[in-house]
């Protein structure tokens, strides 16, 4: 597939959805000091041949500008002439979508899912087990359990990448980076923000629940 056959409208239409996520987002303070970054696939796919949009690097992710977005294709390339720079995560969008066929994936930091990526660090992934909204996953069977992976935080981002490649649960649409932040997709943006959603409370609940405990 070449990025030219994709159609202005078809631009315009996963543009139109992204800044309309991306603005939520921001309105629920996902994106501190810059931290996070979306992406949303365009055009047919294939392993080893597709293209997605995805946030520049290092912009204030709460505003909203012509510059918010560029796309690039499988190997992270700019498909247009562009003066920006994709984000910084942007290998590690590529191996998702690769491994996953995922439409969406989205990258942020909270409070609640750095705390629980260090509490869990020592077993490499978070237990969730029993809770109504792990069926958000498609998951229906009855007290299932989830064990989310916790990955390495390697300053150089790309040595993050085997790591997915390692740990990725084909039932679990979402990976957490120790002390930094999630990555959530899922088959459209819709199905990847409830993903995210649910990851966020879910992270909540284990985090009060470990509290409660340790109280007792
Ligand atoms: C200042 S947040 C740290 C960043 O290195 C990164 O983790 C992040 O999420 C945003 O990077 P970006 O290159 O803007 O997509
Ligand atoms: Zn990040």
């Amino acid at each position: 597939m070449s990025f030219a056959s994709i159609t202005t409208e078809e631009k315009r239409r996963v543009l139109g959805e992204f800044t309309e996520v991306k603005a939520e987002f921001a309105s629920r303070g996902w994106f501190a000091g810059t931290g996070g970054n979306l992406s949303m696939r365009i055009g047919s796919y294939s392993q080893d041949d597709f293209f997605f949009a995805v946030t520049a690097s290092g912009k204030d992710k709460t505003r909203s500008t012509p510059e918010d977005f560029l796309f690039v294709d499988q190997d992270g390339k700019p498909c247009e002439a562009t003066t920006l720079k994709p984000s910084a995560e942007t290998s590690l969008h590529r191996e998702i979508y690769r491994l996953t066929g995922a439409g969406a994936i989205f990258h942020i930091h909270s409070v609640f899912n750095n705390i629980v990526s260090e509490w869990f660090w020592d077993r490499r992934a978070v237990p969730i087990e029993g809770v109504e909204l792990i069926k958000a996953f498609n998951i229906w069977e009855e007290d299932a359990r989830i064990d989310v992976p916790i990955l390495t935080n390697y300053a150089d981002v790309p040595r993050i990448v085997p790591e997915i490649t390692e740990r990725l649960d084909p039932r679990v649409p979402g990976l957490l980076i120790r002390k930094h932040g999630i990555c959530a997709w899922g088959k459209d943006a819709f199905e990847a923000k409830k993903h995210l959603e649910a990851f966020e409370f879910l992270f909540e609940y284990v985090y009060r629940l470990e509290l409660l405990k340790n109280r007792a």
